[in-house]
């Protein structure tokens, strides 16, 4: 009986002997990404991924690789079979972006947003995606988008009276935290546009919906227990057999959002079939309506409608996609205002003298595009190969062994394999956008060099809203709203910074804090002055 158990435990040895070698050793030995050119790798589970997600270091740290390694690198992830490619060349990334039945994201970045929103747009893949996307996209046509404008005015009016009676209220300066206020403003417009739902979150914030959404996103953005995460995502059965108080905190939201959420859903099907019977299509221009209305259109086949479960998880999706995007883009942008005063002189100068049409003004154009170029929200993203794949390259690939070709057109990528996708890289690479790419310069946009014309994203040449079949749906939207805010805000204040020190970091998007005050979290204090013409 003894020599049985031991038979068994050198069986059980030697089999995680065998598969330790394999991941360890083999694999990597014979991945041909080993054959790139690459930063050295200081241990086993030493990566890279610090260096290149960190928005604080992340410029310097891509222009010193490139330079090294040329723009298809080599590093490393999570332990030594996790080889993976950082490509910095445009012809690479487009291909990876373009062919999303081979590059998807991956299954635990998939499981996690599963886990808190449900499988909406941002997590599925292959045909359910498609189908979602189908349904959602007539909601967000130029068309269905009109009605958007004055909901943000009225939104984005009740925070400029907000502001000013805070600004009232002190005889000094006002300091207000711009990150913090933006993102009650952007979540009352999501909720009114996204399902007609006013969280009245400007007012305040104990509305039990809102609560409920913001308690949940922020268990998604807390790094605190990383061993937790890992268990969510590797075993989640034992996360649920021994669920700890985030876990609880996150059913108790998701069991406030699918009984009111899930309450609307029901209600607007129900004015949407009383409309159809009556021969009087019911008009809600919500998303949640305009979804619910494409989903029953005779014109879309019966097996490509999606489940009234998809519909709520969509809206989930736009709640999380779509509000932290969106301020954090605004706060950004008044700080990059409040830091060059003349760029904001010229700016309100602008909107003050065409205030009618306030898509077509040239100048706030060119802020936005030069804001969210260079401090792109969504820092960077990452897709994993499911089949072998030749990814092309149109710029030299160097080698490990010091070899640099030239001629060679394509890098092999194994299926498994991961490739990170660097919005923010491209977006402030010098060789693109010119020596002064990590500057804050509007009128670059009167005059683009070629070689930033050239480059793919779905916003003006950069990645910040990712490109191909799985880019932002949103785009049209989030300009509306932020070219509305501006408007408002620049019309009624002027921003100054603080003498606090405002760094970025990734926190699932790039987040402002003060130097020294990580812990407080994310803020953005500005002085905000009111302007009287
Ligand atoms: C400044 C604002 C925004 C930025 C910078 C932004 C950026 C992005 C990026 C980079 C992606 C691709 C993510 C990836 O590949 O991993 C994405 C996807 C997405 N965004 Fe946005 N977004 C913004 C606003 C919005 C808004 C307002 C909505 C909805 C109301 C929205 C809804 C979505 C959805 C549903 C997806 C998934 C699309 C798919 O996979 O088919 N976004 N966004």
């Amino acid at each position: 009986m003894a020599n049985f158990f031991l038979n068994i435990a050198v069986a059980v040895a030697t089999f995680l002997l065998a598969f330790l070698a394999y991941y360890l050793v083999i694999l990597p030995k014979y991945n041909p990404l080993q054959r790139l050119a690459g930063p050295p790798t200081q241990g086993w589970f030493k990566n890279h991924l610090q260096v290149i997600l960190d928005p604080s270091i992340s410029p310097q740290v891509n222009e010193f690789y490139t330079q090294k390694y040329g723009r298809s690198i080599r590093i490393q992830g999570v332990g030594p079979w996790d080889v993976r490619l950082l490509t910095l060349d445009p012809v690479s990334v487009a291909h990876v972006l373009k062919n999303s039945s081979i590059y998807e994201k991956p299954w635990q970045s998939r499981r996690l947003i599963t886990s808190l929103i449900g499988c909406g747009m941002l997590a599925a893949e292959c045909l359910v995606h498609k189908r979602q996307r189908r349904v959602a996209t007539p909601a967000f046509s130029i068309q269905n988008l009109r009605g958007l404008v004055p909901l943000v005015f009225k939104k984005g009016n009740e925070l400029k009276d907000k502001w000013i009676q805070m600004a009232n209220e002190h005889p000094e300066p006002v300091r207000i935290d711009v990150c913090h206020w933006i993102s009650r403003a952007t979540f009352d417009v999501i909720g009114l546009a996204g399902f007609d739902y006013n969280f009245n979150a400007i007012e305040n914030e104990s509305n039990e919906l809102f609560s409920a959404y913001k308690e949940m996103f922020e268990v998604a953005i807390s790094q605190s227990r990383p061993i937790r995460t890992i268990f969510r995502i590797y075993a989640p059965f034992l996360s649920s057999l021994f669920p700890d108080k985030t876990l609880q905190t996150v059913k108790r939201c998701q069991g406030v959002i699918h009984r009111v959420a899930g309450h609307l859903v029901q209600e607007k099907k129900a004015k949407i079939a009383q409309g159809l019977e009556a021969g009087v299509p019911y008009a809600g221009r919500d998303l949640l309506s305009l979804l619910l209305k494409s989903n029953v259109a005779t014109d879309l086949p019966m097996d490509q409608r999606i489940s009234d479960a998809d519909i709520l998880h969509n809206i989930n999706t736009f709640m999380f996609a779509g509000s932290d995007t969106s301020s954090l883009s605004l706060t950004w942008t008044l700080l990059l205002l409040a830091q060059n005063p003349a760029i904001q002189d010229r700016l309100r100068d602008e909107i003050h003298s065409l205030y009618n049409a306030v898509s077509n003004l040239p100048y706030l154009h060119n802020v936005i595009r030069e804001s969210m170029r260079l401090i792109p929200p969504v820092h960077s993203s990452i897709r994993v190969a499911t089949q072998d794949d030749e990814v092309p390259v149109s710029l030299p690939v160097h080698y490990r062994d010091g070899a640099i070709m030239n001629q060679r057109s394509t890098v092999t990528v194994p299926k498994g394999s991961f490739v990170h996708v660097a919005v923010e890289g491209f977006n402030l690479d010098k060789s693109f956008w010119g020596a002064d790419a990590w500057e804050f310069h509007p009128d670059r946009w009167d005059n683009l060099p070629e070689t930033a014309s050239e480059l793919p994203g779905l916003f003006s040449n950069t990645l910040t809203f990712s490109a191909g079949p799985r880019s932002c749906i949103g785009l049209r939207f989030s300009m509306i709203e932020i070219k509305t805010f501006l408007y408002l805000l620049l019309t009624n204040f002027t921003f100054q910074p603080t003498e606090d020190k405002i760094l970025k970091a990734y926190v699932v998007l790039t987040r402002p804090y003060i130097s020294g005050k990580y812990k407080e979290g994310s803020q953005c204090p500005l002085i905000v002055l009111p302007y009287n013409r």
